[in-house]
């Protein structure tokens, strides 16, 4: 049946996650908590879905996870329409997130790029701007990894090569990053 393969292939996605990968989840975690703690902002990134998601865990920080606590500094750079038509009609797609980095990130803040592929032009033009801005960058990518993995400080890789099943992981390690930034 159809509808039981494709949980089945979700599970195994999850089940797959291997000591690599749980560590880079923590330090993910620990880098935006010490990025938070020192005046920084964690900023995310992405396309379609991973845009989504992008929005989702900003909204988890300056708003509430789970406890009562201060708003934290977030932004998702998915969102303003202005900027993103602008840049994009001007400069070109590949520049929509390249250009708010250059505006926007400072040395100590946290850049994290969503892409499935690990090649969306757009994701890669901004990770190598957040290295110039001084940022730290967290890659979340898909079994292979694409630039990303070469590219980013950190690179978290779900072991799959399916964009769905990659993507529900990312959202699952979206929110347990959110559970330790807010665990202190
Ligand atoms: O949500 C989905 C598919 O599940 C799509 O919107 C998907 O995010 C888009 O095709 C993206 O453009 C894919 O880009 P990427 O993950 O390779 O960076
Ligand atoms: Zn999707």
């Amino acid at each position: 049946m159809l509808v039981k393969s494709l949980l089945n292939d979700h599970i195994q996605t999850i089940r797959q996650f291997d000591e690599e990968l749980l560590d880079a989840i923590s330090r993910f975690a620990d880098r935006c908590r010490s990025a938070l703690n020192g005046g920084g902002t964690v900023f995310f990134m992405g396309n379609g879905g991973s845009a989504a998601d992008s929005q989702h865990l900003a909204a988890e920080l300056v708003g509430r996870f789970q406890r009562e606590r201060k708003g934290l500094p977030s932004v998702a750079l998915t969102t303003d329409t202005s900027i993103l038509t602008s840049v994009g009609n001007d400069y070109g797609f590949d520049r929509v997130f390249a250009r708010q980095v250059e505006a926007l990130v400072k040395a100590g803040d946290v850049v994290v790029g969503f892409s499935t592929s690990g090649n969306s032009a757009n994701v890669i033009a901004a990770f190598k701007m957040a290295k110039e801005q001084g940022a730290f960058t967290v890659g979340m990518t898909g079994r292979k990894g694409g630039a990303m993995r070469e590219l980013c400080d950190l690179c978290l890789c779900v072991p799959s090569d399916t964009t769905a099943r990659i993507q529900e992981a990312h959202i699952t390690i979206g929110h347990i990053v959110c559970e330790l930034i807010e665990e202190v």
